[in-house]
């Protein structure tokens, strides 16, 4: 009886009217604005997936982006899902309608129409909005970045560009180690966790305070002791990507700045072996002559590079690379510096606030033992297997034994399949022999020579270098042992 531009009328009245009564508002976040995606669509998909609890007899769809290694879930028709944000309560509904054709279209268009509706109470609008939304989108990159394969990037071609224009190559970054099978003391351990949660956390902080928003740790300590583990249980415990920068492979100074500035946001920038890569030890030093110009991968030779720019790097180009105006291109970067020799740096590389923390990565001691016949053999405590005894000796030893995660793993890898006790006794014995020798080398009796196994090396080099000094110093060297051992 009533025609359809009536009803259409009367219908859009009767929406309003009870719309005017509602104590709610409602949002729609369609699937495609004009003609591009709608990218907080996708978002909200990504965030309701993993955090919000759906309804019961909610229907999730699954999917596995390209290159990821988790699974996200996405909701159907028509479901809801329940959310809260600051104590108030949302309800997000997920639509799906079909596309009623729209004439042309240069992109085919999905058939159906899709969109995300939000209802919140009238009285929390403001509360909510936009910090709710900014949650939103913020954890959905968190998720995203999470549930994506992270990356290990290397400068191994030196200054040369890819096609692309990047400098760095990508692999995927699989490093399994984590805090919790790192060995270290567990209060330093839980200091260093604390300290990267609170770094990534902190964009609100370093704006407040007008810093720079990077930190960088200095690993330091003997081969072996778990500086490379430490920073894959970092890029693992943040999820963030890792730039393994070959300073070997950098030019100059100005390479290092375009380095740089082609790392991405949440990524930790490392240099392992510092005092190995470049002389870093004099900052006023010049840098030294320019020498004959690399060419690129394609052949190519830079400009400022065939110039005669010096084509390498100093002291003051790493810190700039650190510290400088330059280190604030993109945020949330963490730089990782590894040595075996504290000593040979600079002080300027070591002045607070360049690298904020210092963490020495020590010998094995017993808290971090206990770890590893934890992660090892499955030891869960000192008194379990019958093990009481050699973990008290082992307690008394380790200290003494100077011997590194590293040397313990390789132990219990070795003895893994021999039963707890063994493994532990053979452990034992190793820890007991190391201390022994470590003894004899720091004995006052053989100071100004080296003993044992030094002593040895020393003199088969001599014999090698001088056959008749070699032959006397073999003839002295079991005098001296002889002496050594009445003293002992
Ligand atoms: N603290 C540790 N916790 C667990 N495993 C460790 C630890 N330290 C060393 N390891 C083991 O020893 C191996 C070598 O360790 P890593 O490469 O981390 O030592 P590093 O300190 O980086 O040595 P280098 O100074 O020679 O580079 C690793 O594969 C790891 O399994
Ligand atoms: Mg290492």
């Amino acid at each position: 009886v009533f025609p359809a531009e009536l009803r259409a009328a009367v219908a859009r009245l009767l929406g309003r009217a009870t719309q005017a009564f509602s104590p709610y508002c409602y949002f729609d976040v369609t699937e495609t604005e004009g003609m591009s995606t709608n990218e907080i669509y996708d978002a909200v998909q990504l965030y309701l997936s993993s955090t919000a609890a759906p309804a019961a007899g909610a229907r999730l769809s699954l999917s596995r982006p390209h290159n990821a290694s988790s699974f996200t879930f996405g909701l159907a028709a028509s479901d809801r899902v329940f959310d809260t944000f600051r104590g108030a309560a949302v309800t997000w509904e997920h639509v799906v309608a079909p596309r009623q054709s729209q004439g042309f279209s240069w992109r085919p268009l999905p058939e159906e129409k899709r969109r995300f509706t939000l209802r919140i109470r009238r009285g929390d609008r403001d509360k909510l909005l936009p910090a709710y939304l900014d949650h939103i989108l913020a954890s959905a990159a968190d998720i995203r970045r999470r549930s994506l394969d992270r990356l290990l990037y290397t400068n191994a071609r030196g200054g040369a560009m890819d096609a692309r224009g990047l400098p760095w190559d990508p692999v995927p970054f699989k490093h399994p180690s984590t805090f919790d099978t790192l060995a270290m003391d567990p209060d330093r351990k839980a200091a260093i966790m604390a300290d990267l949660r609170d770094f990534a956390d902190g964009s609100a902080f370093y704006e407040r305070t007008g810093r720079a928003w990077k930190r960088g740790y200095l690993l330091y300590g003997p081969p072996g002791t778990g500086k490379s583990s430490m920073i894959a249980a970092m890029a693992n415990y943040l999820g963030y990507d890792v730039y393994d920068l070959e300073l070997t492979e950098v030019g100059s100074n100005a390479e290092l700045r375009k380095l740089l500035m082609k790392t991405t946001s949440k990524s930790i920038i490392v240099i392992e072996d510092i005092d190995c890569s470049v002389d870093l030890t004099n900052r006023a030093a010049a840098p030294p002559a320019p020498t004959k110009p690399r060419p690129n991968i394609d052949g190519t030779i830079d400009q400022d590079a065939s110039a005669g720019a010096a084509r390498s790097i100093t002291l003051s180009g790493l810190l700039n690379f650190t510290d400088g105006l330059w280190s604030c291109c993109g945020s949330e970067r963490i730089f990782v510096f590894t040595t075996n020799h504290i000593e040979k740096l600079d002080p300027a590389l070591l002045r607070s606030g360049r690298m904020d923390m210092h963490i020495f990565m020590s010998y094995c001691s017993f808290p971090a033992l206990r770890i590893l016949l934890k992660n090892y053999i499955g030891l869960q405590d000192d008194n379990s297997d019958g093990c009481a005894v050699i973990m008290a000796c082992l307690e008394e030893w380790i200290e003494a034994a100077e011997i590194t995660p590293a040397d313990v793993s390789e132990v219990l890898i070795k003895n893994r399949r021999s039963g707890r006790k063994e493994a532990t006794e053979e452990l034992l014995e190793v820890v007991k022999a190391r201390a022994e020798k470590r003894r004899r080398q720091s004995c006052p009796a053989t100071t100004g020579k080296e003993a044992g196994d030094n002593e040895e090396e020393e003199e088969e080099k001599r014999a090698l270098e001088s056959p008749k000094e070699g032959h006397k110093a073999g003839m002295a060297g079991p005098d001296e042992e002889t002496e050594a051992k009445k003293q002992l």
